[in-house]
């Protein structure tokens, strides 16, 4: 499906991403995370086309995405930012039905079963309620679903996904990885680049974690997400425990009974 083979990017003589190498197979949900500026995006971007690594290769489905053409690659991956502003108040059902676009007619206009996925896409992620909304009135956990939900109908092999619950509340954030969860498990790959660690490890088939130097770890979540590995990458401000049979990832130093601050090391960001 997915493989990305010792990739090099550098923003002017910045290196971000150095040596970097993972594979994703067909329905596997691959949690991708590691600290601010570790370069995810960066890699999103190369994975994407949307930037030229600067060594190694990005191949999708064994064939490197340089041969891809824009269209072609827009009918087999689908992509979800973080935000997205259109320039005009189109409704929620358009906005869904904008993922369609790779797959229309010379006319562009959509059939039947193009509606009929916009409607399944808004279905799965628990948004038809929206349908007849403008988009742009929507608040921003609202606006992060019906991106979801365009990646969804947009109906690929690969979706691509930018911290795609940043902006949901707790019920949301279980309803979106559950989502993804289950589109997975029907046979679609995807990559999702999460700040929380606890959604790699409660919904993910494998992990890939980048550091500030590079690729850390990657592979199965049970095996990864170590406390060796959160001490690297979060320098020291968390613990690895183990509920019931789910790993949870919290923050050190806290008090049971209040979020009260024992010894709590503020560093900044790099
Ligand atoms: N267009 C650009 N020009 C120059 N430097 C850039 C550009 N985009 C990103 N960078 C730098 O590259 C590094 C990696 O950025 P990137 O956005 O890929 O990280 P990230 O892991 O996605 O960060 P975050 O978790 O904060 O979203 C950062 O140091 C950033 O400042």
């Amino acid at each position: 499906m997915l493989s990305v083979n010792n990739i090099c990017f550098a923003y002017n003589n910045t290196k971000v991403l150095d040596e970097i190498s993972f594979h994703l197979g067909k329905g596997e949900l691959c949690g991708l995370f590691g600290p601010n500026g570790s370069g995810k995006t960066t890699l999103f971007k190369c994975c994407l086309k949307f930037i030229r690594p600067d060594r190694g290769s990005v191949r999708f489905n064994g064939r490197d995405i340089k041969k891809f053409k824009t269209r072609e690659m827009a009918k087999q991956v689908a992509y979800v930012p973080q935000t997205h502003q259109p320039p005009f108040p189109f409704t929620v059902k358009e906005m869904v039905l904008m993922g369609r676009t790779p797959h229309l007619n010379r006319f562009y206009l959509p059939g039947n079963r193009d509606k009929k996925l916009m409607e399944q896409a808004m279905e799965m992620i628990n948004i038809s309620h929206l349908a007849d909304e403008p988009y742009d009135i929507l608040s921003g956990g609202q606006q992060q679903m019906v991106l979801i939900a365009r990646a969804l109908a947009q109906n690929t092999d690969l979706i691509l996904l930018d911290e795609p619950t940043s902006a949901l509340d707790f019920k949301n954030q279980v309803i979106i990885w559950k989502a993804l969860r289950r589109i997975a498990d029907q046979g679609i790959s995807i990559l999702a680049c999460s700040h929380d660690p606890n959604h790699v490890a409660w919904f993910c088939d494998t992990t890939v974690v980048l550091g500030n130097s590079g690729l850390i770890a990657n592979g199965d979540p049970d095996r990864v997400l170590c406390q060796d590995l959160m001490d690297k990458i979060y320098e020291n401000t968390c613990l690895v425990r183990d509920l019931e049979d789910m790993k949870m990832i919290v923050p050190k130093g806290l008090n049971r009974h209040r979020a009260q601050i024992i010894d709590f090391p503020i560093t900044g960001t790099s």
